[in-house]
């Protein structure tokens, strides 16, 4: 397992590129958010990430980032090795900070996958992609230090200033089947989440509608989730978006692989 410094270096440094992606895990399971929810998918999960959500249920791969580092060949054998499934989500960490991923997406469809893209929408990178689904950052995920899981607010300003940028969500919008899956910690979210639809519709030549913008209740438990998951399907109603359950959460809570 090379150490944190190893993913965040490699995964800065263009030399890397042609040498493969740390790979943080590879599991089968049903893909439990979005509007794909319950289809059986193979998860590849890189690690590293350029933001640092407070709530981030994948710690191992945005504060503490681990994983071992392989070729695309092995990642595509073990995504193979799954002969059922014919839908394949990379997620992360944040998955496009690494241009391996373009390498990777494009022998998944030409292997005929179908390929979600879990990002946080702000690295456009051209790929082929079936669906984004992009989880845009609210000021609510903003680590503070007061709710810093590791530090007392290092990563505070570098967040706050990176989380959001218009450009890349507005290309990926463009360029890609797309949804806008908004994790909700509470209702003072949704002033925000309105504000960064309009921006999206009036920067994109995309028909955005309001069933392509998902509400997501935040928790990474179920405990947490019996703390959110009702007033969020409530706010969903009230401002006409969709809601989307977290399935894996409510199967399995938090097991490792799932
Ligand atoms: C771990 S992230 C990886 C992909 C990408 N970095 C992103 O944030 O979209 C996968 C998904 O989990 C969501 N997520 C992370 N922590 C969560 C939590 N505590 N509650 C609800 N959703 C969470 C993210 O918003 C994103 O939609
Ligand atoms: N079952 C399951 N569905 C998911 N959908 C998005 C996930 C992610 O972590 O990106 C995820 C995950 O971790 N597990
Ligand atoms: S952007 Fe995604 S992976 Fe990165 S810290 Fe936030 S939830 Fe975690
Ligand atoms: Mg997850």
């Amino acid at each position: 397992m090379p150490v944190a410094s190893d993913v965040e270096e490699r995964a800065t440094d263009d030399d890397a590129s042609g040498e493969g992606l740390p790979i943080n895990e590879v599991f089968y399971s049903l893909q439990g958010e979005g509007t794909l929810a319950g289809v059986p998918s193979v998860f590849v999960r890189t690690s590293g990430c350029n933001l640092r959500c407070w709530f981030c249920d994948s710690y191992h791969t945005s504060w503490e980032p681990t994983g071992a580092w392989r070729d695309v060949d092995s990642i595509i054998e073990e995504v193979q090795s799954h002969e059922q499934a014919g839908h394949v989500v990379l997620t992360g960490g944040e998955p496009l900070i690494h241009e391996e991923s373009v390498e990777l997406l494009e022998r998944l469809a030409a292997d005929g996958y179908h390929t979600t893209v879990e990002t946080n929408g702000t690295i456009y990178r051209d790929a082929p992609i079936d669906l984004a689904s992009i989880s845009p950052k609210l000021a609510s995920s903003t680590p503070t230090p007061d709710r810093d899981p590791k530090g007392d607010g290092e990563w505070e300003e570098k967040h706050e200033e990176n989380r959001i940028d218009m450009d890349a969500l507005s290309r990926m919008v463009d360029a890609y089947e797309t949804q806008l899956k908004f994790v909700v910690t509470d209702e003072s979210d949704l002033s925000e989440i309105t504000g960064l639809v309009e921006r999206v519709r009036a920067a994109t030549a995309t028909t955005v509608a309001d069933d392509d913008v998902l509400l997501m209740p935040e928790g990474m438990t179920r405990e947490q989730l019996d703390g959110t998951r009702s007033k969020v399907a409530e706010l969903a109603m009230e401002y006409g978006y969709r809601y989307t359950p977290r399935l894996h959460v409510d199967l399995w809570n938090d097991a490792p692989g799932t």
